[in-house]
């Protein structure tokens, strides 16, 4: 965490010099006044002869403490919020290197929770954290060796309490609150996970009855993120009674010890009320430390949950520097195979040692039942995983060295689930093609027969989708995915089930669409449906790992 404040040391420092200039001129400043008000009512028998110098210092440094803890303010708040865009600019980064393939594992609503909450609450270690310590530090330093010219043992005692107030007691209670901090945090994550799972879901939850017991699930989940709060609330409870009780302890344990160095005769009472005084205000900083032993604890277990997403390794490199890919020449593969690492049959793999060549202008079939791995199959081919053995070539590149910017323009996938965003239903076709002409886009959606979409929809084309397309059918989705295959300009295109929703009717129509529309395209369909397959014109079946030619 402190290394991402690197670039920005030079301002942390100012920050720190703010803060501290700005706290010895508040502790100074009640000296001053003290020993003016002492000078006053003794008329010089006492600390100083005259009090007027000392009302004028306390007044300076009252009116210096204002602008200093404005700068500590700002300087700090300025590094803060720079060190939180850089780190969620990071994230973002990750998780588009993550994605698709091990976001999956991680959840959405944890997900929405790191980026946005964990995030957020990093802002106190970067604005209240390193600047308040060093604070603390300087401030009992120079109060340190204030007592200690005015009497040893006094300086003794007071570092003393610095000490057990700035450093054991925030150490001790570290631990245990970061263990509940961590706690609430994951309970905060998974119930946000099972909030939008309900919430997709909810069509399914309703139809099967589901609900009422999902409700009872959910209210369990809130109960254990409140359970979790609250133990972290009751820590820091605790922890604010030990910081009070052991600041009063202190106060009197050096009032007591300066009464009798007083009374031995070797400080004068003026001197021990000032300097009392200064020990005092000097806890200010030294109580917001000792906050820091819970207070930070929460925006340490958010922290490690936002690094534990940074450290996650993707399942593949983006290769940035690879090499470019000129024509498509076709794809090929000897002995491909592929298992997921967390899969309990790792002996079995989902592709095992396939090969076969994919031709540029081909139309490409696969079928197989059910968990057979075509949908596995596909991702291998767009890299979205790394296969586990074998060799897999685009244009007679092996695909890993290949740079993936080009490899994204080369392939194009229709995927069996189709996300709408929130746009226009132009612009979500054009998604893939994003300065697409408007006559493109309105052939590709006549070619995917959109034509009785865009009629009933209010603005046709120019009508915004939200809550991805809720206002249309499965089917409409696919067609709406299939016109995005339309339009792409890449030379191959993986389709996973792209009819899967349709009728008969309409499905023949578009796969005859696609097939005259082809120019040179090289299509790999996914299907089950045999009035989809019958047009291919080379069909595999993958069946237990292998692929076998249908035709
Ligand atoms: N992340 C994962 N971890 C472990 N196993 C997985 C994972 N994803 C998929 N699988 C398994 O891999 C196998 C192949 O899945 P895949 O989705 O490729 O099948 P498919 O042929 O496309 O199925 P369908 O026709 O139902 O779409 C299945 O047995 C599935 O359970």
């Amino acid at each position: 965490m402190a290394k991402l404040m690197l670039p920005l040391i030079s301002v942390e420092f100012k920050a720190i010099a703010c803060g501290t200039l700005g706290h010895l001129c508040s502790i100074w400043a009640l000296m001053c006044a003290a020993g003016a008000i002492i000078g006053f009512f003794t008329q010089g028998t006492g600390l100083t002869g005259s009090w007027r110098p000392l009302a004028v210092a306390a007044v300076v440094m009252a009116l210096l403490r204002g602008p200093l803890a404005y700068g500590e303010q700002l300087l700090n708040h300025q590094m803060a919020f720079s060190t939180l865009r850089d780190i969620r600019t990071a994230v973002f980064d990750k998780m588009r290197a993550l994605a698709p393939a091990k976001l999956q594992e991680r959840g959405r609503g944890n997900l929405v929770t790191v980026i946005t909450n964990d995030i957020e609450l990093l802002e106190i270690f970067y604005a209240h954290t390193l600047s308040p310590i060093c604070i603390a530090i300087v401030t009992a330093l120079v109060n340190t060796i204030v007592l200690v010219c005015l009497n040893p043992q006094m300086g003794l005692a007071a570092f003393l309490c610095y000490l057990v107030i700035g450093l054991v007691l925030p150490f001790l209670s570290a631990k245990s609150t970061f263990r509940v901090a961590l706690a609430e945090r994951n309970a905060q994550g998974a119930l946000h996970s099972q909030l939008l799972e309900s919430l997709d879901g909810r069509r399914e939850l309703v139809g099967l009855g589901a609900a009422a017991h999902t409700r009872d699930l959910l209210a369990d989940s809130t109960q254990d993120m409140l359970d979790a709060r609250s133990d972290t609330e009751f820590n820091s409870g605790w922890n604010n009674v030990f910081t009070q009780t052991a600041t009063l302890i202190a106060f009197a344990v050096v009032a007591a010890l300066g009464w009798f160095v007083a009374l031995s005769g070797s400080v004068s009472f003026p001197a021990l009320i000032v300097a009392f005084v200064g020990f005092i205000s000097s806890f200010a900083p030294l109580v917001s430390v000792a906050r820091l032993g819970t207070g930070l604890q929460p925006t340490l277990a958010a922290a490690r949950r936002v690094f534990s997403l940074m450290d996650e390794q993707p399942a593949v490199q983006e290769n940035a520097e690879g090499l470019e890919l000129g024509a498509f020449t076709g794809i090929s593969a000897q002995g491909l195979t592929f298992s997921h690492a967390s899969s309990p049959n790792e002996a079995q793999p989902v592709i095992s040692g396939i090969s076969f060549d994919i031709r540029p202008g081909s139309v490409v079939g696969i079928q197989g039942e059910n968990g057979a791995g075509k949908s596995t199959l596909i991702d291998l081919l767009m890299r979205f995983r790394e296969r586990t053995g074998g060799n897999l070539t685009i244009s007679g590149q092996p695909i890993e060295a290949v740079r993936t910017a080009d490899l994204r323009r080369m392939e194009t996938l229709v995927s069996q689930d189709t996300f709408i965003f929130t746009d226009t239903l132009a612009g979500n076709i054009a998604i893939a093609q994003p300065d697409a002409s408007r006559d493109d886009i309105a052939q590709a959606a006549q070619q995917a027969h959109l034509t009785d979409v865009i009629a009933q929809l209010p603005g046709g084309l120019d009508h915004t989708l939200t809550a991805n397309g809720s206002e249309l059918s499965e089917g409409q989705k696919q067609r709406l995915a299939v016109a995005r295959a339309f339009l792409s300009q890449a030379p191959f295109i993986a389709l996973d089930e792209p009819t899967s929703n349709m009728d008969a009717l309409l499905e023949g129509q578009i796969i005859e669409a696609l097939l005259e529309s082809q120019a040179g395209k090289t299509y790999l369909i996914v299907s089950h449906r045999p009035a989809v397959l019958s047009q291919v014109q080379q069909l595999y079946t993958l069946e237990d790992g292998q692929l076998t030619p249908a035709n």
